[in-house]
């Protein structure tokens, strides 16, 4: 396989640190590369203990490229040209449907496919030497997937920026934009990502993993239909012991100061 993704474990176990590691060619995104990006997310998404996921590149250089051109360059027919974005999603989807949030460490380049990932992840944070754009036009084929979530993030009008412009954007610009939530220098981009790590942690687990599925869901519904969800959550919260237990420790606190 060319590339592979890279997985090491912290906090106990609790969280995950994911790398695509194909530093030679920007990590790029292959087809085999996707399959394996894909089951990667899939297999922690089964674990139970899991709190938090953060996704990166290997290597100084980049997030995600974007999808191998090479690869694109060889599709011959609208069905394999359907069956490469459906990798691509299938990778979007895999970041989106993981239980737990996943923050996208944004060390270097973030293009295209890249940056579809970045959008699926819960929550960004770039180091300031990163650059985002989506170039897909200007090698003739359309942004398609997940940078539908782009609108949601950026607003429409800097969403045509990116799609029809292409325009490349530095950390500091997507900053202003809200597509990054947090910028930090290269050196400190590990413990922007601790501290967040760390307010993840001390927060409920299954209150997280049920705050996460909203989210998600909030993104493909209507407003109506996902306040109409988050009443279903809130009510399945006390399926575990996790309010009661949170809530009166907050009030056992209280009634001791
Ligand atoms: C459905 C999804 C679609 C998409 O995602 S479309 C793809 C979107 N990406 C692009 O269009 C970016 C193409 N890449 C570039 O324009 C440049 O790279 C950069 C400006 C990002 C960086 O330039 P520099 O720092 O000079 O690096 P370098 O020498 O060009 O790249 C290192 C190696 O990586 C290969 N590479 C970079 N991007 C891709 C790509 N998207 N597909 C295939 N290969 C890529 C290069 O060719 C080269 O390889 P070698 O060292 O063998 O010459």
């Amino acid at each position: 396989m060319v590339g592979r993704m890279d997985v090491r474990r912290s906090h106990d176990g609790r969280v995950a640190h994911v790398a695509v590691d194909h530093d030679a060619k920007l990590n790029t995104l292959n087809p085999d590369l996707m399959r394996d990006f894909a089951a990667t997310f899939a297999a922690l998404g089964q674990d139970e203990g899991l709190r938090a996921v953060v996704l990166t590149g290997a290597g100084p250089r980049a997030f995600i490229g974007g999808a191998d051109i090479s690869v694109m360059a060889a599709v011959d027919s609208e069905a394999q040209g359907e069956a490469f974005i459906r990798l691509v999603h299938g990778c979007c989807r895999a970041v989106r449907d993981c239980p737990v949030p996943v923050i996208a460490r944004v060390n270097g380049w973030c293009l295209g496919a890249g940056l579809e990932i970045a959008a699926a992840c819960d929550l960004r944070i770039a180091a300031d030497v990163a650059k985002f754009g989506m170039p897909e036009v200007r090698v003739g084929i359309p942004s398609v997937v997940e940078a539908a979530l782009l609108p949601g993030l950026i607003g429409w009008g800097r969403t045509r920026r990116l799609l029809l412009l292409a325009e490349t954007i530095t950390a500091a610009r997507a900053l202003e934009w809200g597509l990054v939530e947090r910028v930090a220098p290269p050196g400190l981009l590990d413990a922007a990502v601790e501290e967040w790590i760390d307010m993840l942690l001390e927060a409920g687990p299954h209150a997280i993993r049920s705050q996460k599925a909203l989210i998600r869901r909030w993104e493909d519904l209507s407003i109506t239909e996902g306040i109409a969800a988050g009443i279903e959550a809130f009510a399945a919260s006390w399926k575990t012991e996790e309010p009661r237990r949170m809530l009166g420790g907050f009030m056992e606190r209280k009634a001791k100061t």
